[in-house]
């Protein structure tokens, strides 16, 4: 991933991690107030039809009171008992009593007009007719509820059907078993009624919350538009809010930590340790004189998951910076020893050197991680040769302390890029070193009339008189070559011969070269 998409990813996941909790929590809320009124709802609904049959029940009780009651119809003490039923049953406005169907005396009195029942609108299992538009004469803009039983009927006020504790925002209606409206509260609409008791989910259910309640006489519709639990969500919201930007914040802080971790080279660099992203290339290093192949320099190579190398000159610096460069070491031993266990076993003559960074020289923990991973192997330690830079050498007791370790241990160990540093002849005179690699800005200027041309004949007389191998790198000409090969520079390398190459390519090039030079292995070596 390259910087731009890790941006992009960064903030979209940001984005993401900020609105998925709080679109959640918004969710949750909702959905558990939607649930919460929805029970409210179904409650209200029960009290409602328990209700309803309880009126119904009581004005049952009245009436069949009247059927069983031993007086003369109409007569003094008939209508004197009726008009105490009305004022001592809540559910009981009006008595009235029947002969042939027309009404002849009532709460009110004694009946002249002649007044008859018409159809009722359901009759009931227990013989009980119901009417539900009765206008009474005494009140005639009054609709009455019409309970008739053989020979007596009840009109009761139709709010008494409906008459519960009933939350301001819900609508209630009361229905007959075959759906035609007793009574409502709040006015529920008639539309959606009829939907809930014919089971059709309403139309507008995003609209309306419903429930029904059906019992053996009568349903009970109730409603609730979802606008007016908005007041109950808010109540939710406060809950629940607070944990969703809780979560929102610590995803969002971890995006951000992630992708600055992902954003900087250190913090990739970590990424990369852990996830082992790294590979080795090895260079060819020659014989000068006879051209074979004596092994090769390991050089590490970092591509990252986006696919771009990035190079070591840039990532070692920090490496060494930030502390990281002894786990990178022990990951190119592994990845050396694994690689190449095979061929070292079965050519002792192969030889590959291996970078160490002034810090492994200084603790000399990489020795001892070299030490444990080649117990076992077959892989002769003088097969694994050790460079370090100049730098590496700096602290001269550290640094003869470490070499003597490595020496011991049976490795030959270089001075990588000499000259670049403040190295002196006197300073190198203190470590008993095997080799010395002349850097490639030296090499470059054989040839040139540069200023530092002049230091490279020196570097060579210097390494002759402390008896050290030389190895040049960085040849990139037959003049350098020739040159080198005149003053007696014993291996050389550089894209003259091979650049850095994977470990196929690498052992293909060294077979090829043992067949194609025919030269023994140097006689200097053997000496090492
Ligand atoms: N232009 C040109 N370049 C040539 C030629 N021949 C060799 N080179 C390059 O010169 C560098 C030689 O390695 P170095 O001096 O140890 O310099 C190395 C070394 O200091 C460091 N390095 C590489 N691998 C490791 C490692 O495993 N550990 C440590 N600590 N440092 C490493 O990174 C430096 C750069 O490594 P590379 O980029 O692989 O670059 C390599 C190599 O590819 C040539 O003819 N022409």
């Amino acid at each position: 991933m390259n910087r731009r998409q890790v941006i992009c990813t960064a903030i979209l996941l940001a984005l993401i991690g900020a609105i998925l909790p709080l679109g959640l929590a918004f969710y949750i809320a909702w959905t558990r107030t939607v649930a919460q009124e929805q029970r409210d709802l179904e409650a209200t609904a029960h009290s409602g039809l328990q209700h309803a049959q309880e009126v119904l029940a009581q004005i049952e009780d009245t009436l069949r009171y009247f059927q069983t009651l031993a007086v003369k119809p109409c007569s003094q003490e008939h209508i004197q008992q009726m008009r105490a039923a009305t004022i001592s049953t809540r559910e009981v406005d009006e008595i009235g009593y029947f002969r042939n169907l027309a009404l002849k005396c009532s709460s009110w009195g004694r009946i002249q007009e002649r007044i008859e029942l018409p159809a009722p609108d359901m009759v009931l299992g227990n013989g009980v007719e119901l009417r539900l538009n009765t206008f009474p004469m005494a009140s005639p803009n009054t609709r009455m509820i019409d309970i008739f039983y053989r020979s007596h009927n009840v009109l009761s006020d139709p709010v008494r059907f409906v008459d519960i504790e009933l939350d301001s925002s819900m609508q209630i209606a009361v229905l007959t078993a075959n759906g035609k409206l007793i009574s409502s509260r709040h006015g529920p609409s008639p539309e959606v009624v009829q939907k809930v008791l014919s089971g059709v989910q309403p139309a507008m259910d995003r609209e309306v919350l419903s429930v029904m309640a059906r019992g053996q006489d009568f349903s009970v519709v109730v409603t609730e538009p979802r606008s007016k639990i908005v007041e109950k969500l808010r109540r939710e919201q406060m809950l629940l809010l607070p944990m969703g930007l809780l979560l929102a914040l610590i995803i969002v802080g971890l995006v951000v930590w992630f992708s600055r971790r992902r954003l900087s080279m250190v913090g990739e660099l970590g990424i990369a340790i852990e996830r082992k992203e790294f590979s080795v290339h090895y260079q060819p290093i020659l014989e000068l004189q006879t051209g074979r192949c004596i092994g090769a320099e390991a050089l590490i190579r970092w591509r990252r998951p986006d696919g771009r190398m990035v190079r070591p000159d840039l990532f070692i610096a920090i490496a060494e910076e930030h502390k990281m460069i002894s786990q990178i070491t022990e990951q190119v031993f592994r990845i050396v020893i694994r690689e190449l266990r095979d061929m070292l076993v079965a050519d002792r003559d192969l030889h590959i050197a291996v970078n160490l960074s002034a810090q492994d020289m200084q603790n000399g923990r990489a020795l001892k991680a070299l030490h444990r991973m080649l117990a076992g192997t077959g892989i002769e330690p003088g097969q694994i040769w050790l460079e370090a830079t100049e730098r590496g050498f700096m602290d001269v007791d550290t640094a003869r302390a470490t070499i003597g370790t490595a020496r011991e241990m049976g490795h030959a160990i270089a001075i990588d890029d000499f000259g670049t540093g403040y190295s002196s002849l006197s300073y190198l005179q203190q470590l008993p070193l095997d080799a010395l690699k002349i850097d490639k800005s030296f090499v470059d200027t054989i040839g040139t009339d540069s200023a530092t041309s002049s230091v490279t004949p020196h570097i060579i007389d210097m390494a002759r008189s402390l008896n050290l191998l030389i190895v040049a790198e960085g040849i990139e000409s037959e003049a350098q070559a020739q040159y080198l090969k005149d003053k007696g520079v014993h291996f050389g390398q550089g894209w003259l011969y091979a650049k850095a190459m994977p470990v196929g390519e690498f052992l293909s090039f060294y077979e090829v070269n043992l067949r194609e030079s025919g030269a023994p292995f140097p006689q200097v070596l053997k000496e090492l």
